[in-house]
């Protein structure tokens, strides 16, 4: 089973520029970002802009026939109602976005996010024929035994219900709470391990196919300097990253450092 219309290789790399940039701040970004790209085939690459942002961000990227990628950081699980304050996947979708990010630490961390919300968010997304970037990962380091428990619930909490030919539509991002924001990745070992035990654990529950299908990003302090060994690792598919990407330049960076890892030619399933 193979998803339909994917608009994305590999390397997959992106930014959530979280609570920052207003629209004007959100255009200068994008030119930036556009110009560094444009001789730059390879790679796909996507923003994931503040509500408010994001029509600009459809805007500029049409107008100037763009082939980054965005969508937005949350969304409602239900597609309409009595829900003050929230917006919903068919008004993301109206406004082009491709990808919703659900079930970041900091959602779970100030917004009380859980692994239950996070999977009625999912299906909204699904439903409304977007792709879902799933963050998922442990908050303290711990040992292999208990980090390799708490991702097999939590993954299997997050894609409860879901049928494989949803499930070859969604991306996953391993971001453990202990990488964000923090002075340092975690080490190319341990995501190496973690991507393996992830692509096992779709594997058992979807197949082969499916799982080859669903692109794995690592996120949590990438920068210039780990970059690229972090894109040479096999299981890893692309780069979801924070600060280093919060000026253009800085992604566009990245970009180039992902693309000179010599695993990074192949598109995924
Ligand atoms: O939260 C992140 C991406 O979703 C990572 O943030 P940093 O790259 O700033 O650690």
């Amino acid at each position: 089973m193979t998803s339909n219309n994917r608009p994305y290789g590999k390397p997959l790399i992106g930014t959530s520029w979280k609570m920052n940039k207003t629209n004007q701040e959100a255009l200068t970004y994008l030119q930036r970002l556009q110009e560094r790209l444009k001789d730059r085939s390879g790679a796909s690459v996507f923003i994931l802009p503040p509500f408010s942002a994001l029509s600009e961000t459809q805007r500029f990227l049409q107008e100037s026939d763009s082939p980054i990628l965005f969508g937005s950081q949350n969304v409602h699980w239900d597609d309409a109602g009595a829900f003050t304050g929230e917006v919903s996947a068919p008004m993301l979708k109206e406004i082009g976005c491709q990808f919703v990010e659900i079930n970041h630490q900091e959602r779970r961390r100030w917004f009380s996010e859980t692994n239950e919300t996070a999977n009625w968010k999912i299906h909204a997304v699904l439903r409304n024929n977007m792709s879902p970037i799933i963050c998922l990962g442990e908050e303290k380091r711990e040992t292999w035994d208990l980090t390799e428990a708490f991702l097999r619930y939590q993954l299997l909490q997050l894609l409860a219900g879901l049928e494989p030919a949803a499930a070859a539509n969604i991306i996953l991002a391993y971001e453990p709470l202990w990488a964000i924001g923090a002075a340092e990745a975690a080490s190319p070992a341990h995501v190496a391990q973690v991507h393996a035990l992830l692509r096992r654990l779709l594997t058992e529950k979807y197949g082969i196919t499916v799982a080859q299908a669903i692109p794995l990003l690592y996120g949590g302090s990438v920068n210039r300097q780990n970059a690229a060994e972090l894109s040479l690792l096999p299981e890893v598919d692309g780069l979801f990253v924070g600060r280093a990407a919060l000026e253009p330049d800085g992604l566009a960076d990245l970009v180039e450092l992902a693309l000179q890892a010599p695993s990074a030619a192949s598109s995924i399933a």
